[in-house]
């Protein structure tokens, strides 16, 4: 497990194929669970097959999160631990909890794992004794609230060198997912031994946030999702591990369309990012070194492009942007046209719908492998957010794509 840069070559992600917890989506609850849309479940999952399948025809070794939750449920403390998180939801009362406790008792590892994921609705668990939540609540009100975001795997978890950040989600709907990562990577038996440098208790931090810009130099976006104070503990936490020289805090539109700082800029080699040209020369960055002891020296902030070139040791980050005039690339923004994921240098996969920000990048010289995403879009996040790269050759290493 090893990862110093955005755009070295790939060789394992953590992906999550959507599933029941998409059948949940309605026009009612989907705009709190963070989807635009209600997606085709069906279409969603061949999308998402799809994306899989072109890592795999490039060497890119798949984990599904599902998979390895249902392998760590086998451990029982692990098994203990997630149970009684969700059993400790206030909203439940003694009586549905007991209910809700002995239905989850009686699931294997997998289906438990899919319980997590999916969550459970009313009609699904019937409660012994009484209980008037139960009574009170509809058929179609969750007992355990549904995880359709699971599917952003990038925003849960970020790996920076050999260590891995279970990171802090901002958005209610979304708390819940890193109770599950928590538990992966702290149980199962492939990541033993592996040191957390981020918990889920600590200042707010979402992955789609944090760029690897080059090895020991993170860029960390700050708005909607990742608060000041949560770029300063992370910033803390990689300097004094000697993971990086460098952190770069980079405040974004706190808007949906912006929520992430991967909503508008990715790397696609080594020097160059496609980005959404509206912020390229307006997007600023304090740059973070340590100080003495255990202090921090914080720059004043300064054009980003600037201040990234400089901490990566080049002497200009080539900028290739999103669209062609401001009305496509404002379209293609939404639509996660930013939001490409490196395989090596110059190879990304990138959704095919976006036809000039993908034609930029190939006339920039980037191959890119387009994907079908126009359900899985509808969570607006791209192949950028879909994926948690695990391990990555080192950047010195990485041979062109
Ligand atoms: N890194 C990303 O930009 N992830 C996309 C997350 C989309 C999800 N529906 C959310 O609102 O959190």
């Amino acid at each position: 497990m090893y990862v110093d840069s955005e755009v070295s070559r790939l060789h394992t992600v953590l992906l999550h194929r959507p599933g029941k917890e998409l059948a949940r989506l309605t026009p009612r609850n989907s705009g709190s669970l963070l989807f635009d849309g209600i997606p085709w479940v069906g279409r969603a999952q061949e999308e998402h097959d799809g994306f899989a399948e072109a890592l795999r025809a490039r060497g890119v070794e798949v984990l599904y999160l599902d998979r390895l939750l249902a392998e760590t449920l086998a451990v029982p403390a692990a098994r203990a631990e997630l149970t009684a998180g969700v059993l400790a939801d206030r909203r439940l009362g003694d009586g549905l909890r007991a209910g809700v406790a002995a239905y989850l008792a009686d699931q294997d590892p997998d289906r438990l794992a899919e319980v997590l994921i999916a969550g459970l609705a009313h009609e699904e668990v019937k409660p012994g004794g009484g209980s008037l939540v139960y009574e009170m609540l509809q058929p179609n009100d969750f007992v355990i609230d549904p995880l359709p975001n699971l599917l952003f795997t990038r925003d849960s978890s970020v790996w920076v060198g050999d260590r891995v950040a279970v990171t802090s989600l901002a958005m209610r709907a979304r708390r819940r997912e890193t109770t599950l990562t928590h538990a992966v990577y702290r149980y199962h038996p492939r990541f033993a031994g592996t040191e957390l440098l981020y918990e889920p208790a600590l200042e707010h931090v979402e992955g789609g946030d944090v760029l690897v810009l080059a090895p020991e130099v993170l860029a960390i976006g700050v708005g909607e999702r990742t608060t000041p104070a949560g770029a300063e503990r992370l910033a803390r936490r990689v300097l004094s591990a000697g993971l990086a020289h460098t952190v770069l805090a980079v405040p974004i539109a706190q808007e949906r369309a912006t929520m992430h700082l991967d909503t508008v800029c990715t790397m696609v080699d080594a020097d160059a990012v496609v980005m959404y040209p509206i912020v390229a020369d307006t997007l600023r960055a304090w740059t973070i070194t340590a100080g003495a002891g255990d202090e921090l020296m914080v720059r004043p902030p300064r054009p980003f492009l600037e201040a990234a070139a400089e901490a990566m040791g080049i002497d200009h980050l080539r900028v290739i942007d999103t669209g062609l005039d401001p009305v496509t690339a404002e379209r293609e923004q939404w639509d996660d046209g930013n939001n490409t994921l490196a395989i090596a240098p110059r190879l990304c996969v990138a959704y095919e719908r976006n036809v000039e920000t993908n034609a930029q990048l190939e006339y920039a010289g980037i191959e890119v492998v387009r994907i079908r995403g126009s359900e899985l879009g509808s969570g607006r996040g791209g192949p950028r957010c879909m994926s948690c790269p695990i391990k990555r050759a080192p950047l010195r290493e990485s041979g062109p794509g």
